[in-house]
């Protein structure tokens, strides 16, 4: 079996470094013209996988979007989940899930068993019940196939109150958490399955990225300011790991087809100008 990060490190070098976030925003829904109902994210969804699941690396649908539609959401999400792949893109559910490790263990069955309806190529989860809670998510990756991106540095102004706080050891959460998914990852190649969220936003914060051996998710570019100029502060050395995300500045191309691939084209081009 196929390891998540030679999935991921093929499909990148097949497509090209780049991740769509799927987030049927209400005022995106509008803005295609769409009602903000059940039949709107239908059509939204669908309309994101016919353009986009062809040819792009990653589809990362944000759970949110779907679930605030009640279990009718939760279907669509399923069927989203399912189409995306079956044209061959990765998906990476954007979930961002933690809990004690009982529980995690219930998380994971649910995104990466492969007998479940909302099985994922990947999902994002939040450490912060501590790295080792995640450890049924984890094992459960390792023997499906599937990877997990752990929040690190977010791309919001508000995480680095949490993020940049000095841990008992004296380096900071972060630092702590990019290390232990580090040591995941040790001697894994071409890429490990363990991935880290890195905000494209953050700026240069002497976090070391250079051990970590795995997927970099870089949100924040476009709706939140960040530019593909923007990365090689935040990454460094590390650049060549990095994936890029972008929700809504591709989205809101659509709703017509050749718009959401001539965006995707366009942030495509600069990305690779970025990371060399
Ligand atoms: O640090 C993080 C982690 C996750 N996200 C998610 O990514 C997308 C960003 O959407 P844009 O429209 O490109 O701003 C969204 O689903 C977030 O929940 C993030 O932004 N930052």
């Amino acid at each position: 079996m196929e390891s998540f990060g030679e999935r991921l490190h093929a499909a990148i070098g097949q497509r090209g470094p780049l991740c769509v976030g799927i987030d049927p925003h209400a005022a995106l829904l509008a803005r295609w013209g769409l009602p903000d109902d059940v039949a709107g994210l239908e059509r939204f969804a669908r309309t994101v996988v016919e353009a986009l699941a062809d040819r792009v690396a990653v589809l990362k649908p944000q759970s949110a979007f779907f679930e605030r539609f009640g279990s009718r959401g939760i279907a669509i999400l399923e069927s989203t989940i399912r189409q995306s792949r079956e044209a061959g893109a990765l998906v990476l559910l954007d979930v961002k899930r933690g809990d004690i490790g009982s529980t995690m263990a219930a998380y994971a069955s649910a995104y990466l068993d492969p007998a479940s309806t909302l099985r994922s190529d990947a999902i994002t989860v939040s450490p912060y019940l501590g790295v080792g809670s995640l450890r049924p998510a984890f094992d459960l990756a390792a023997t499906s196939g599937a990877g997990i991106f752990v929040l690190a540095l977010t791309s919001n102004p508000e995480g680095a109150s949490v993020q940049h706080a000095v841990a008992p050891g004296g380096a900071t959460v972060a630092q702590t958490v990019i290390d232990e998914i580090s040591q995941l990852n040790a001697g894994a190649s071409p890429l490990g399955s363990f991935g880290l969220v890195v905000g494209a936003t953050i700026g240069r914060t002497g976090h070391d990225l250079s051990k970590v051996n795995g997927p970099l998710l870089a949100p924040g570019l476009g709706a939140q300011g960040a530019t593909p100029d923007d990365l090689r502060a935040v990454f460094g050395e590390s650049l060549h790991n990095v994936l890029p995300s972008y929700s809504r500045e591709v989205l809101s191309a659509g709703p017509g087809i050749a718009g959401l691939r001539a965006a995707v084209d366009r942030v495509l081009t600069d990305c690779r100008t970025a990371l060399g």
